[in-house]
């Protein structure tokens, strides 16, 4: 998406638009920012807030099942079917109001969650108009126009901002315009009118540099509120669910035409069958789907929130138990990200601990030159390590850039201006003229010892390029559960690839030390795109990854087939983690990773990354559980309608009748959120495969078919075709029985939860009572006489054998697979 928005205050000075806000570069009054937070209302995005109960209903009528609903409730009221077009409308309620009260429980248990993440903003205000201006952290929803905000790398640009003063200042803003790459942006004091390079959107995220900048609209006003309605691409589960449901709504909506062209064919009254073949088409319908699949993902949250996982978007629950590959950066995620200073060396490997003193004046300088200060733990490490620093002044700071791998300071020392250049190795031995010789072995020795590295360089007065001084070595621990949480993912089939912007010998050796499958690493800054998404199936560790190089390997592992999950905390792994099918993070990743993310740790603990991957599996299994058995019932009940419809002198069942039994079995079914499943099933990456859960549904659905049928026989030799209540009745009996029963025999073979055992006890026992309660004369259903009764138990017994028979049997053929075929 190529998107060229309209920029507001484009063209007028910095004073101008100053004025215009009625601010000033000191920050507005408190009292003020009150009176516009009353004015302006809170900077939340229409699509954040919260839903009010009818949006929410009105939001739950959108999917395709309800949609085919509504179609089928109106085609009977057309035709004046109206206890059809009730029981219809009742449905449609029944499962909207389930729908969004699943969804709102959902929403409210992770909201006082999600709050322990909210974005915070930088903000320069005055307690009075003498008082000096104070900077604060505020909620960024508190913001208001004419607020002047400070923005440092990882920050998420909180409103529509122009920028007054910045330096080394680049944006992602892909969210918006697509473009890839960090864009640079600069405060001129008089922008040219045309470009956008003064300004920033909300919704993109600092990618380097530092800014001071002015508030110009906030919450709907702003461009990302108007402008921005494209969400990420479809994931792994909104796919298939998508794929599943558009299947299922083809095969609907060609039943009733079936039903009637062989209805006019055979007997010439087409018409008269039309409410019937509303009714089959509506029991085909697995209308229940978006609430079972809404309460399923809703439980796994629940229960995760529980272990301090935050799960920001149901669905990606699915999806990270559906990943066979996690993608995570090393260092903050597999190593504890509090590195130590170990050594200070020349370029021959000597120690030389002034190589120390020259990293720390960078580190110092970057920290109080930067304005907003860039807190960053190398930076804290070294300086934490280094003795006197000498009084070197500090003229100007450019921070670490992500891209560029290097930060410079401008420091000077005794008359003479020095530049102090430290960096990943082969970034700072690049920017030199000539590299001393047996320097680059040097640093691969460091580096082999599992230490990070960091070279530094400087430049003095005019010289024409910066001089290698030598390498500051630290030592950054391994995360103490990291090696033990990577084990217990390989063993619940998720291969892990670490990809980290650090030296390969470190990556290598950390690796190792976790236990990782080491044979070769790829240096990504030697590799073309084609190469680089070549090594991706064959290698576990990427070193010298760049934002980009992160991004393509995300990318080409997912083009090949893979659901990818991407664990990460820096700015550099925003293009990954965007990527990725799922993003996860741990709570103290910066703003823009953490706002990318769809899971988040609050603790930092790997460990929670498996508990997530098993919540995630144990949804998405009771999801099929549910579609198994739901549409195995629908549609043999379908095929045995379609086929008695035509061989009977009178409709099978009455649409009433169809749609009440319909309902039954739908309340009965929500039962499956809560199911055990199979824990073979739970033990690798499972994802919703609607080719196969076609397959299954078709087999099973033609079996159920057959008991339908033979009940057909039964009733028929017992009851006549006179007497088409008795008939009626008997066959709404056997239907409900046998949906009992395939809800415990098309389950996985784990000990049945007491939600499940009253579900399907309730079901069987509506089954019997309802012929002979009051209501039975309204669906017009009789009471079976006891004889009928009987058989109607053995057909529903030979069923049942039938089904266990053939599932052990499927079972035993697969003999390492679980008791069901894993669909
Ligand atoms: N503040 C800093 N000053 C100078 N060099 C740095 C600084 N931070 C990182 N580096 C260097 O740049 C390299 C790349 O950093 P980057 O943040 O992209 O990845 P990383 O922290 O090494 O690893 P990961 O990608 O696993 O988080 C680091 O390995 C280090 O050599």
């Amino acid at each position: 998406m190529v998107w060229a928005p309209e920029a507001p205050a484009t063209g007028s000075s910095r004073l101008e638009l100053l004025r215009r806000l009625d601010t000033g570069p000191r920050g507005l009054l408190e009292s003020e920012a009150e009176a516009r937070l009353r004015l302006h209302g809170e900077n939340t995005l229409p699509l954040r807030r919260p839903l009010s109960w009818p949006r929410r209903l009105a939001r739950s009528l959108r999917d395709p099942f309800t949609m085919v609903l509504l179609g089928l409730g109106l085609i009977s009221a057309l035709i004046t079917s109206w206890g059809t077009a009730g029981v219809i409308i009742v449905l449609v309620a029944v499962s909207c109001a389930l729908r969004s009260n699943g969804e709102y429980r959902a929403d409210r248990s992770t909201a006082a969650l999600r709050a322990l993440v909210t974005t915070t903003a930088t903000v320069r205000r005055r307690p009075s108009p003498d008082a000096a201006p104070r900077e604060r952290e505020i909620p960024a929803d508190q913001l208001v126009p004419g607020d002047v905000v400070k923005l440092g790398p990882g920050d998420l640009v909180p409103a529509d901002v122009r920028l007054l003063r910045a330096s080394g200042f680049t944006v992602h803003q892909a969210a918006l315009t697509g473009e890839s790459a960090p864009v640079p942006k600069e405060a001129p004091d008089q922008p040219d009118g045309h470009g956008h390079g003064h300004l920033c959107w909300q919704g993109s995220g600092v990618a380097s540099g530092t800014a001071l900048a002015v508030v110009l609209t906030t919450g709907a006003g702003t461009l990302f509120a108007g402008a921005y309605r494209a969400r990420r691409p479809a994931s792994a589960f909104d796919r298939s669910v998508n794929d599943l449901s558009w299947t299922l709504v083809r095969l609907t909506l060609v039943i009733p035409p079936i039903a009637l062209v062989l209805n006019a064919l055979l007997r010439g009254h087409a018409l008269e069958a039309l409410p019937f073949a509303v009714a089959v088409a509506v029991g085909l319908t697995p209308e229940m789907l978006p609430v079972v699949v809404t309460t399923a993902l809703a439980r796994g949250s629940a229960q995760l929130a529980r272990a301090g996982v935050i799960v920001k978007r149901l669905p990606a629950l699915h999806d990270l138990g559906a990943a066979d590959v996690l993608c995570l950066d090393k260092t903050g995620t597999l190593t504890c990200d509090r590195p130590v200073v170990d050594g200070s060396f020349a370029p021959d490997g000597r120690r030389d601990p002034e190589v120390l003193r020259w990293a720390a004046l960078n580190a110092f300088w970057t920290l109080h030159l930067s304005d907003p200060p860039v807190p960053d733990v190398l930076d804290e490490a070294v300086l934490a390590g280094a003795p006197d620093l000498g009084d070197a002044e500090g003229v100007e700071a450019w921070p670490f850039h992500p891209v560029r791998r290097v930060s410079r300071v401008l420091v000077r020392d005794g008359g003479t201006e020095v530049m102090v250049i430290k960096g990943a190795v082969e970034a700072v031995l690049e920017l030199c003229g000539q590299v001393p010789e047996g320097a680059r072995e040097t640093a691969e020795r460091l580096a082999g010892r599992g230490l990070r590295v960091l070279a530094v360089a400087l430049r003095h007065g005019d010289e024409p390029a910066p001089v290698l001084a030598g390498y500051v070595t630290l030592v950054d621990e391994l995360a103490p559960n990291a090696a033990g949480a990577l084990s217990e993912l390989s063993r619940h089939g998720v291969a892990t690839k670490v990809l980290t912007g650090d030296h390969p010998a470190t990556a290598a050796r950390v690796c190792r030390d976790l236990g990782l499958p080491v044979e070769q690493v790829v240096d990504a800054s030697l590799l073309t795109d084609a190469e680089l998404a070549e090594a991706t199936e064959r290698a576990t560790v990427f070193a010298r990854c760049t934002p980009e190089h992160k991004a393509r390997v995300v990318r080409a592992l997912r083009e090949a087939g893979h659901t990818v999950g991407f664990l990460g905390d820096g700015v550099n792994d925003l293009p990954a983690m965007v990527a990725a099918d799922v993003g996860v993070c741990p709570r103290d990743a910066v703003d823009i990773t953490r706002e990318a993310a769809d899971i988040v740790l609050t603790h930092k603990d790997l460990a929670a990354i498996g508990l997530a991957v098993t919540a995630g599996r144990t949804s998405t299994a009771n999801i099929v559980t549910y579609l198994r058995v739901a549409l195995s019932s629908n549609v043999g009940n379908v095929i045995a309608m379609l086929v008695a419809g035509l061989s009977l002198p009178f409709l099978p069942m009455l649409p009433v009748q169809v749609l009440v039994q319909n309902v039954c079995f739908d309340a009965a079914q929500l039962a499956f959120a809560a199911d055990r499943p199979d824990p073979r099933l739970v033990r690798r990456p499972y994802r919703l495969r609607p080719p196969t859960i076609l397959r299954f549904i078709l087999g099973f659905g033609a079996l159920n078919a057959v008991a339908d049928l033979s009940t057909f026989a039964v009733l028929t030799w017992a009851v006549g075709t006179s007497g088409q209540s008795a008939f009626h009745t008997g066959w709404f009996v056997e239907n409900l029985l046998t949906q009992a029963v395939i809800m415990l025999l098309l389950r996985p073979a784990t000990p049945v939860p007491r939600p499940l055992w009253l579900a399907t006890g309730a079901l069987a026992t509506v089954a019997v009572l309802l012929p002979l309660s009051p209501a039975a004369g309204a669906l017009g259903l009789t009471a079976l006489p006891p004889a009928s009764h009987l058989l109607l138990f053995a057909v529903v017994l030979a069923y049942g054998v039938t089904l266990a028979v053939v599932t052990r049997r499927i079972a035993r053929r697969a003999s390492d697979a679980p008791r069901l075929p894993v669909v």
